[in-house]
């Protein structure tokens, strides 16, 4: 009878009982394959202190034994823990990576919360959480240095030595004061490793292994500013801020100024403070506002600022992560990842532009750093401050429901009036018929106007390449990538067509590959055919084109940025990549030529896109004495978000959308999943996410409010040769989406060659 109760007991049997025994226990999370946390012994060396760098402790990484055939994998130590355990059953920890904690405690919990909530594997966060430089301990190499133990100098003289040499090592090492490596006292007695090989044998020489920094890099420094005088509205919303620094509490603030009321100097006042009290801020920009100029803003206030973003070298990054870490940086300026940094004591942290798309990481863990600085503010008991002349939505519902505060900055610097904007009705033939160019009548008689009175010019228009599709007039065919479908851009300069989905290319054609018609036509405009134009129009402009295509050298953006800022040039135009930040007093007009690329998208935040666009680039204008004014071309000069553009009105644009989306469910209204199935062979991806569908349906069958949308082939349905289908969740509150997905999802096996991308709070609707 016992004996068969104890089968079924929780308590452990009596003979497990006896193998068991307390033991210190690392508990290890895989960075790369398996999910879940596994347990291992940890040997006595490794648990102590005193001996040399390599303990373990939470946070550091770890090569242990994993699977059957115990092949040395890296994993996180996540817990540390002394408890009763089997040991005969636990493997133990073979070796302890790191000389420090790449995470906290603190930043350990938030990489939990993001697998939670964005539903991905735990070691997949902590990997794109630590930079790969940081991982890969770029820059860094590991030594073995020599001591001679404490024991063994006490008793050196007596010392019987094999070898006169070996006695020269050991006075030496003895005597220098500090560890050398064995190619170092080598060197200084003049012998081979042999000698010393034959002291460390005998104990007489111990040796532990340190990791030390191969080179060092030279700081880039600016000169000196000081802050300047705030004026009443900037006053009012650092105030704010800093009552929120002393409360000691995590608060939600949107500081909401329109172009050019001095956002940063506020930032910058209020970082002021937060070093004063000896901590540290985050600035996150968005990766394209991370020019020198924006950096050379911060070196000018601050000592110590570091630089993260994707660009960075290896050694670079680890360098600046180090330096972060051990406290040396009192201002951290990056893009999205720069989240993460492990500031020791951090006390603010500000997203500029945080209505940014570029905040929301799309890969795997698709994490939004907007949301993920708010866990941490919250996390480590900090104020958070969301800057922007166009907020997102999201934040500014939550400023609505008092949720966040508001800051506001209505009106810009020196109280200098927005730009008038007005529209140009595309459908107008009075406006178009002057040329068939992208230029319509009005846009070039203020172009004359602005460029005859010093002015500067810049032209949006956001799409590159020269046409946007290619067609043959007699039949009909266009030119189309062979992987994607979708239609292939002309680019004159290299003469090729590419498909901007894949990089896909192939020449143009002469005659039309179907029906053999010489008569092919390059139809849509793209940046480079804007160029052409332009210079046409104006021969005896400067005139500079500025897309991924004509930057791709490192710093030539930053090259052009200069030039223009020294006015060497007259006319800068580009794709979305000039709408944002820039400060160049001397731009008088501004010029949309097609507002409506992004409108018409089967996205629900395409209205809200088009109008930040629209706002954006018209506040780089009217910026200096001279004054400035926004020609924006449109075929819906009606639409809500271009009225609402048009009368830098963000209020009532953000009324009428909430509105919208309150109506449909959609965010922040209610919560989103979306869900990808992909794979090469369409009929196999299609029935992969029906079947998923299907399972959805079922584990949501009873609970109210939740909707399932598809699977529908997705609004690009065929990308790099892979078809694509989504599956799109709403539902009041994420949670019970965030269950439904993860039953349906566990235990289950996509077949092989699809695959499922899921994206919690999705912002790639295409
Ligand atoms: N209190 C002030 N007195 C005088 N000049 C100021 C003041 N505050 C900011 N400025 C100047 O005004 C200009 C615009 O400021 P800033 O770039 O901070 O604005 P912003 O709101 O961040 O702009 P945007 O959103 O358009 O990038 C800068 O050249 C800045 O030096
Ligand atoms: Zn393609």
């Amino acid at each position: 009878m016992s004996k068969q109760q104890s089968l079924f007991d929780d308590a452990p049997a009596e003979w497990e009982l006896d193998a068991q025994s307390q033991r210190l226990v690392a508990t290890v999370v895989l960075g790369e394959g398996a999910t879940g946390e596994y347990d291992y012994l940890v040997p006595e060396a490794l648990s102590d202190r005193e001996r040399g760098e390599y303990f373990l402790e939470v946070g550091r990484r770890v090569r242990v034994p994993f699977g059957r055939s115990n092949r040395k994998v890296v994993g996180y130590c996540v817990a540390l823990e002394t408890k009763l355990v089997d040991a005969a059953r636990l493997k133990s920890v073979a070796e302890v990576i790191d000389a420090h904690a790449l995470l906290s405690p603190a930043m350990l919990r938030l990489t939990r919360w993001m697998a939670d909530y964005y539903l991905c594997k735990w070691g997949e966060v902590l990997e794109a959480v630590v930079p790969a430089g940081v991982r890969l301990l770029a820059g860094t190499r590991k030594v073995t240095l020599l001591a001679v133990p404490e024991d063994v100098r006490e008793t050196m003289g007596q010392l019987k030595l094999g070898s006169p040499q070996q006695r020269k090592a050991l006075d030496y090492l003895a005597g220098c004061g500090r560890t050398l490596t064995t190619a170092q006292l080598a060197d200084a007695v003049g012998c081979t490793a042999g000698p010393i090989k034959q002291l460390l044998k005998k104990g007489l020489i111990e040796s532990h292994e340190k990791r030390v920094r191969s080179g060092e890099f030279d700081e880039i420094t600016a000169e000196r500013e000081s802050p300047l005088v705030l004026n009443e509205d900037q006053q009012r919303a650092f105030d704010a801020i800093n009552a929120a620094l002393e409360s000691g509490e995590a608060r939600g603030m949107v500081l909401f100024g329109v172009t050019g009321s001095g956002k940063t100097e506020v930032y910058l006042q209020a970082i002021e403070r937060v070093v004063g009290y000896g901590r540290q801020a985050i600035v996150l920009v968005p990766e394209i506002s991370l020019t020198p100029q924006t950096v050379r803003r911060f070196r000018a206030r601050f000592d110590g600022v570091a630089v993260l973003h994707s660009h960075q070298s290896h050694v670079e990054r680890h360098r600046e992560w180090q330096r972060i870490a051990r406290g040396e940086v009192q201002v951290v300026v990056g893009a999205r990842s720069a989240v993460f940094a492990p500031t020791p004591n951090l006390g603010l942290i500000v997203v500029d532009e945080e209505h940014e798309s570029s905040f929301k990481q799309d890969s795997s863990p698709r994490y939004h750093a907007r949301d993920v600085a708010w866990q941490r503010a919250q996390a480590e008991e900090i104020p958070l401050v969301l800057g922007s002349a166009t907020p997102s939505l999201e934040s500014w519902y939550k400023t609505e429901q008092s949720e966040f505060a508001r800051l506001d900055l209505p009106s810009r610097v020196s109280n200098r009036p927005l730009p008038d904007v007005v529209t140009v009705d595309l459908r107008d033939s009075a406006h178009t018929k002057f040329s068939r160019g992208a230029i319509s009548r009005p846009l070039h008689q203020a172009m004359v106007a602005a460029l005859r009175d010093q002015g500067q010019v810049i032209l949006l228009l956001n799409r590159r390449g020269f046409s946007t599709h290619v067609q043959c007039p007699a039949c009909g065919y266009v030119a189309e990538c062979p992987a994607c479908e979708m239609s292939l851009t002309f680019h004159r300069q290299e003469s090729i067509l590419r498909c901007h989905y894949c990089d896909y290319h192939e020449p143009p054609p002469v005659n039309c590959p179907d029906c053999k018609s010489p008569a092919i036509r390059y139809g849509g405009m793209g940046t480079q055919k804007l160029e052409a134009e332009v210079l046409a129009r104006f021969p005896e402009h400067t005139c500079e084109r500025m897309d991924t295509d004509s930057m791709r050298k490192a710093g030539s953006h930053q090259q052009v940025l200069d030039r223009f800022s020294k006015g060497e040039i007259d006319i800068l135009l580009g794709t979305q990549m000039i709408a944002k930040g820039l400060d160049f007093p001397n731009v008088t007009l501004v010029g949309v030529i097609n507002a409506d690329t992004a409108l018409h998208l089967p996205d629900f935040r395409a209205g809200e896109r088009t109008f930040q666009l629209v706002a954006q680039v018209a506040g780089r204008t009217g910026r200096g004495e001279k004054g400035g004014r926004v020609l924006v071309q449109t075929l819906s000069p009606e639409h809500m978000a271009i009225r609402a553009a048009v009368r830098h009105d963000f209020e009532m644009f953000a009324e009428e959308d909430l509105t919208t989306r309150r109506q449909l469910g959609y965010p922040p209204f209610g919560s989103m999943i979306r869900i990808l199935v992909r794979g090469p062979a369409e009929e196999t991806a299609r029935a992969v996410a029906e079947g998923l569908a299907e399972r959805l349906k079922r584990e949501v069958t009873g609970e109210e409010g939740i909707r399932i949308m598809g699977p529908a082939a997705a609004a690009i349905p065929k990308l790099r040769d892979h078809y694509r289908f989504q599956i799109q969740l709403q539902a009041p509150t994420l949670d019970p989406l965030r269950s439904a997905v993860q039953r349906a999802t566990t235990r289950w096996k996509v077949p092989d060659g699809v695959f499922l991308a899921v994206d919690v709070d999705p912002w790639d609707m295409m």
